[in-house]
């Protein structure tokens, strides 16, 4: 992604110099594409310069939050790896903050799971003659966990941030960070001196998808300290695309709010577009758009957006082909047939499920994600269950390095992971070095073979690995491997529901991890519509399709475009004046059209595309030459 340090002032990033300077907190409000981030990256330098001596000589650092780890990378970036500035998401930087006070978490952790005995006492309460049998069972384990986590927590000497919480282990997961430090701040007036002081300057970038609990807290931060505090929130409501998000950020007129009329990232027909589709959300109108200089002149890119409709039949990735061929050829640009990652295009898609299907993962997925738990399924999207670890850190880069007969790569993934290079093993059992490698190279030559192999299991090539010493597994992964003792996975877990994630893990095929593979190291062009937020790419293709989505309820493409009647919930909520599928699917169309720098294409699944194309007329989203279907695009 291109700079934004260098990019021009606005009026918007004058007025932020100005907040800086009084140290006057403020909010960022405006569209998407409007340079927030930019202005973001611009006054982390203009901090540098201007107060950079003051702030070092103090020991203050300059906090910024971020969404992801992606983003925080792209300013880091851009600033460089500044001590002065501690880029990072909300979750790390609230266990960074609260990491030091241990008596306290210990305590809010002993809360916790008295707390947690209590709602177990009185569940039963509420039970029916109806009340199922598996019910009571999981609530007679949960207790039995609980009464156990009570008894041994006293012991735990050290706690520390994992994925999926074990208060025994000394292990809190996301959900405890996320809800402790805030109450932690709220409760503590020294932790709150100690924040303001380290931190003078404090900014949180996609601010409307930020827990309300975080924004209260830093809100509370504000008033302990309005004068030498400086707290700034850049985002856009209609940009929040997670339900539990803040959404606007509730400020009172002592604050200042910078407003960006501008889009710099769309070209002209883009822009259109999404101008159209925000248009009855908040009525928002962008101006101007991305723009280049020719002979001293500022010239807007004009760009091109389309939408394709197209039958929900087996045909589906034929159509997507057409579409993309389609668009190749009117707009003379070859890239549009590419996968490589320097056409820079992206495909946007409801559910990882998708991504999955078409890049020959689904059944690896089913097995992590269906009917399995909330922690087993994020961790195998994130691509980091401990099942997979060895796959995706040393398997799959050994056997590429071995194709590509890159050598030196295979040499740092043996040093990093083989027992029998480290130096103990060398210095214990002095090994012939020349007959060592001979071995090792056999070996991973077998195993290449192996994983190249049709009908070869994950089981086989983990056995493999494990009986060559080629790595160490995880003690959990060796143990179900020789089905040595029973499963025990991160408090959060369900022994059962691992144990036959496992099983069905070991039976899969390892042809089912290359696409995964690529997936989790972005090397495909897919990426889910709900984690593009803040990045930009030449080309998008989104694709609207409730049928292959059905699992993501709280979206419907078909009910935004008026081709699906409302249920009763919905009419509910909008009479309630609440949040309702019509808003959130409108504000997730808007953030993904609004990623294209260059060209968008919408491609739309519909039953009857010929009713689909007369609504989609009416949407006005986009002009009527715009829209295809087959027929219109000869
Ligand atoms: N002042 C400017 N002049 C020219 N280009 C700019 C300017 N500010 C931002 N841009 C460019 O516009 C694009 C969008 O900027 P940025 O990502 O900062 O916007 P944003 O408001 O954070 O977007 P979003 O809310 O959609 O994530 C980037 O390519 C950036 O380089």
């Amino acid at each position: 992604m291109a700079s934004r340090i260098n990019k021009p002032d606005t009026n918007a990033d004058l007025e932020l110099r100005q907040c800086l300077n009084k140290k006057q907190s403020f909010v960022m409000v405006a569209g998407a594409g409007s340079g927030k981030t930019t202005s973001l990256i611009k006054s982390l330098q203009y901090i540098k310069t201007e107060f950079g001596k003051q702030l070092i000589a103090k020991r203050q650092k300059v906090a910024c939050i971020t969404y992801t780890t992606g983003a925080e990378k792209e300013i880091i970036s851009d600033i460089g790896d500044d001590e002065m500035f501690h880029v990072s998401t909300i979750h790390s930087f609230l266990w960074e903050l609260i990491r030091p006070f241990q008596t306290d978490i210990k305590i809010w952790v002993e809360k916790k799971i008295e707390e947690k005995l209590l709602e177990l006492k009185i569940a039963p309460e509420s039970w029916t003659n109806r009340t199922r049998p598996t019910t009571k069972q999981k609530h007679a384990l949960d207790l039995e966990k609980s009464l156990k986590s009570k008894q041994n927590i006293a012991a735990v000497q050290v706690f520390n941030y994992g994925t999926g919480s074990d208060y025994e282990r000394g292990i809190l997961g996301h959900n405890d960070i996320i809800k402790m430090v805030p109450e932690l701040i709220e409760l503590k007036p020294l932790l709150r001196k100690i924040i303001v002081k380290k931190f003078p300057f404090f900014f949180v970038d996609e601010s409307q998808d930020t827990l309300p609990i975080v924004v209260n807290a830093l809100l509370t931060l504000n008033n302990e300290s309005p004068h030498d505090f400086c707290l700034g929130f850049f985002g856009d409501a209609m940009q929040k695309i997670y339900t539990q998000g803040i959404g606007e950020i509730p400020i009172d007129k002592e604050w200042v709010k910078i407003i960006k009329p501008e889009n710099f990232r769309c070209p002209t027909e883009v822009l259109d577009v999404i101008n159209n589709i925000r248009r009855p959300g908040d009525g928002l109108e962008q101006t101007g758009g991305r723009r280049f200089l020719k002979d001293g002149v500022t010239e807007f890119v004009k760009g091109t957006a389309r939408i394709f409709i197209f039958p929900t039949d087996e045909k589906r990735e034929s159509y997507i082909d057409k579409a993309r061929q389609f668009v190749a050829d009117n707009n003379n640009d070859k890239l549009w047939l590419s996968d490589e990652k320097d056409a820079n295009l992206k495909v946007l898609v409801i559910e990882h499920r998708m991504a999955a299907k078409r890049l020959g993962f689904d059944e690896l997925y089913s097995i992590f994600k269906d009917g399995t738990s909330d922690s087993i399924g994020s961790s195998f999207t994130e691509g980091k269950h401990w099942a997979l670890q060895p796959f995706l850190k040393f398997i799959i880069p050994l056997v590429k390095a071995f194709e590509n007969e890159e050598d030196l790569e295979i040499m740092d993934l043996l040093r990093f992971f083989c027992p029998l290079v480290q130096k103990e093993h060398l210095s214990k059992n002095k090994p012939q070095a020349g007959k060592l490698l001979l071995e090792l190279k056999e070996q991973i030559s077998i195993l290449y073979t192996l994983m190249k192999s049709d009908g070869v299991t994950i089981k086989e090539i983990l056995q493999y690995v494990d009986n060559k010493q080629l790595v160490t597994l995880d003690e959990r992964l060796r143990s179900s491997l020789h089905s040595e003792i029973s499963l025990t996975d991160d408090g959060e877990e369900d022994e059962e529901i691992l144990k036959v994630v496992m099983e069905k893990y070991f039976s899969c095929s390892t042809k089912q991890l290359w696409g995964y593979q690529k997936y989790i190291n972005e090397e495909s062009p897919f990426s889910t519509q709900h984690s593009i937020k803040g990045a930009e790419f030449e080309r998008v293709i989104v694709i609207l399709d409730d049928e292959e989505g059905a699992k993501t309820k709280t979206i419907s493409y078909e009910k935004l475009l008026g081709l699906k009647d409302p249920s009763p919930t919905d009419l509910e909520n909008i009479e309630g004046g609440l949040d309702s599928v019509f808003g959130r699917t409108r504000r997730l169309l808007y953030v993904c059209c609004s990623r294209a720098l260059q060209d968008l294409v919408v491609l739309l699944f519909i039953n009857d595309v010929e009713n689909a194309f007369e609504n989609v007329k009416k949407s006005q989203f986009f002009s009527d030459d715009q829209i295809f279907t087959l027929s219109r695009m000869k």
